[in-house]
């Protein structure tokens, strides 16, 4: 029931954040029909869609720490209300200034769901924070699919409004199937509820050193993105000589990198790959990929780098970064999500208007800039994860269990393949009208364990655990020939 609960309320979340991808990209998108619409020059449409970068950073760090307060539901909810609100409101409006007030409100909405959403996806049970990730996938699905239905309903000359309609109608369907649905405790609750006590005292200068390394980490992962995905077409056409349609396609293959990258770290951190090290990993490819796309003057290279660079910067190492956040102040999810992302904020409103400036001097100078930040994001992880161990003080058998865990993972899913294949064993057997015991076969499993293991106990051991696993293979085949069905 629990599960069945959860499953609906990850789909309702990712619906979100595919509507959210969208917002992202709808103004933009439409900026010839606003600019017509409000009767203003398409400047203005730009200097609106700023309004959104402005609503995100004020409400960033207040709404994560009343998320903590007042429970992740409401806060999502309002989100999605105030979400619903800008795109019907922009659909209809005419007047550029309550544009401006709608897209502030679509920043402060996407500041609820994230300081909503963020916190409730760790605080599932034994997702490992991969449930984050998943939110990066939503998003690029809906920034692929927006321009699609545009371009549709630009072909049939549709109204543009409709597709903000449609967006704000699909919010709203979602809306009701979220109040129905029940939310994961909280930790803070729980904690409370267990009377655990904070980290001891003697380790809070290594909190709060962790806790800025994690904040510029807020500001350096995401400013490394905003920088590439800005600059890399002129850079191409500009300094490569690349053609146009080459130069776009630069930007294309970093938009595959990141979706390939966001299923890698999926699937690597559901095998319980330490995630701090996984951060690490990615920023340093990260910086040895910019070094190649800065200095090869290759355009083949870069384009292979661009393709790369997207895993390794965009595949959601930002998201996991705000995991290991979050898990570090467990009580505080809300308000970590709100702070981490009010830097991210800070990054997207002040690389445009730095790397505006020092494009001036030259581009080359520009994406060497992302060098530099991404050098710092590396750094900041080297101390990171150094400073974690100061205060996580993990057991000495840490790097045991993590092994353990990968090869428990392991286990499972050869025993689950092998049961597929008793079954399928099973199903023939009856086809044949054969015993689903079969003595001689047992007899070779366990001679071939004989031979396998040395130590004469484990030998036992094993021999038990083989008999279980052949036990409940049988059971199996007997459910299939009593039921003609497989359990
Ligand atoms: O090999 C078979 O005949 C099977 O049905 C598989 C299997 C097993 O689990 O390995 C199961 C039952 C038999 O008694 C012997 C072996």
């Amino acid at each position: 029931m629990e599960n069945h609960n959860y499953f609906r309320l990850k789909t309702v979340l990712y619906l979100n954040y595919l509507v959210h991808g969208m917002g992202l990209i709808i103004l933009t998108q439409n900026m010839n029909a606003l600019s017509q619409s409000w009767h203003t020059p398409l400047a203005t449409v730009s200097y609106v869609i700023s309004g959104v970068g402005i609503g995100r950073l004020f409400a960033y760090y207040v709404l994560g720490s009343l998320s903590d307060k007042y429970g992740r539901k409401f806060f999502i909810a309002t989100g999605m209300v105030m979400y619903t609100i800008f795109f019907i409101g922009m659909a209809f409006t005419t007047d550029f200034r309550i544009a401006y007030g709608l897209a502030i409100l679509a920043g402060i909405a996407n500041s609820a769901l994230d300081s909503g959403t963020y916190p409730t996806f760790l605080e599932l049970k034994g997702e490992n924070g991969s449930a984050n990730i998943l939110i990066k996938a939503a998003m690029s699905l809906g920034e692929f699919v927006l321009p699609i239905l545009i371009g549709l309903n630009e072909t049939i000359k549709g109204w543009y409004g409709i597709i903000f309609i449609l967006v704000g109608v699909i919010l709203v369907a979602n809306l009701l199937m979220l109040i129905r649905l029940q939310f994961p405790q909280q930790t803070q609750l729980r904690a409370n509820a267990n009377q655990q006590s904070a980290q001891p005292v003697k380790r809070s200068g290594a909190r709060v050193g962790l806790f800025m390394i994690l904040s510029f980490y807020g500001y350096s992962s995401m400013a490394l993105m905003i920088l590439f995905t800005q600059w890399i077409t002129l850079y191409g056409t500009e300094v490569l000589h690349m053609s146009n349609m080459a130069a776009h396609f630069l930007l294309s293959l970093y938009s595959i990198g990141s979706i390939t990258g966001v299923l890698l770290i999926f699937v690597l951190l559901r095998r319980s790959i330490n995630p701090m090290k996984l951060v690490a990993v990615m920023n340093g490819l990260s910086f040895l990929l910019m070094l190649m796309i800065c200095f090869s003057g290759n355009s083949f290279i870069v384009s292979i780098c661009s393709l790369l660079f997207g895993v390794t910067a965009a595949g959601g190492v930002m998201q996991v970064g705000l995991n290991v956040f979050g898990s570090l102040f467990p009580e505080k999810k809300g308000k970590i999500t709100g702070i981490f992302f009010s830097f991210g904020s800070l990054a997207s409103f002040t690389i445009p208007i730095i790397t505006g400036m020092l494009s001036q001097i030259s581009l080359s100078l520009v994406l060497r800039v992302d060098v530099v930040i991404a050098l710092l994001s590396f750094i900041f992880c080297l101390i990171g994860q150094h400073l974690m161990l100061l205060v996580d003080h993990p057991a000495p058998y840490e790097k045991e269990r993590r092994q353990i865990n990968r090869i428990d993972y392991w286990i499972i899913r050869l025993l689950n393949r092998r049961f597929r294949l008793t079954q399928e064993i099973g199903i023939k057997k009856l086809e044949q009208q054969r015993d689903v015991y079969d003595p001689e076969r047992e007899q070779v499993i366990m001679d071939r364990i004989d031979r396998q293991v040395a130590d004469t106990e484990n030998r036992q051991y094993c021999k038990e655990i083989y008999q279980t696993i052949i036990n409940r293979s049988k059971n199996n085949q007997i459910h299939v020939r009593e039921k003609g069905q497989i359990k």
